[in-house]
């Protein structure tokens, strides 16, 4: 059997078009859903395989991106939204109905990613925006329940559809973490 690592992804990656104008994210509520508008694409999108992070039911993987922070904006039923862990770096806010994680908001201003939210685009009412471009902490799938005897059989998945799996971020996010503390012991 096919290791499953997220519906949004089991079947094949499902390119951008590359000039996705923004949508509305919705929860899982029935009714009262909450929205939040995003204005223009993500970047950096990626599988990420850490406990923190929002997975639909069943998934191993969370699928998580980053947009502008003035990019995001909510749009109906804000008061059903929640803190999960306010002492998080992400502080994610989630519908208390559902469950599911609408942003996270980084407020500490020294953060390498301040000013980005986080977000899930498997949420979008809107199809087209940037597919997934690689997998993060992968090896966190264990913390989860993943037997480690299984992650050979994940890792050869995430590859066979196109993610690169690192077991932090990539190369290229965790580069650009490490230039913002050098320039910030510099000044
Ligand atoms: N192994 C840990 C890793 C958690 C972690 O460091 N997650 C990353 C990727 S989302 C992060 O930046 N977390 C910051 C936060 O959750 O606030 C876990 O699975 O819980
Ligand atoms: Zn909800
Ligand atoms: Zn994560």
């Amino acid at each position: 059997m096919t290791v499953a690592l997220h519906p949004s992804i089991d079947n094949g990656l499902k390119q951008g078009t590359g000039h996705f104008a923004g949508g509305t994210l919705a929860c899982k509520c029935r009714d009262h859903q909450v929205k939040v508008g995003i204005k223009g694409d993500v970047a950096h999108n990626h599988a990420c395989g850490c406990t923190k992070c929002w997975k639909p039911q069943g998934a191993t993987f969370s699928v998580v991106a980053v947009v502008p922070r003035q990019n995001l904006t909510v749009l109906e039923n804000g008061d059903k939204l929640q803190i999960v862990d306010a002492s998080a770096v992400i502080q994610r806010h989630a519908c208390k109905a559902c469950g599911t994680h609408m942003f996270g908001r980084i407020e500490n201003k020294n953060h390498p990613f301040y000013g980005l939210d986080f977000i899930h685009p498997e949420l979008f009412q809107e199809q087209g925006s940037q597919a997934p471009q690689f997998a993060a902490f992968v090896s966190s799938v264990i913390e989860s329940g993943v037997k480690p005897e299984q992650m050979a059989g994940i890792r050869s998945r995430l590859k066979e559809i196109g993610l690169e799996p690192y077991d932090c971020l990539s190369p290229a996010l965790m580069d650009a973490i490490a230039t913002h503390v050098a320039k910030a012991k510099a000044a």
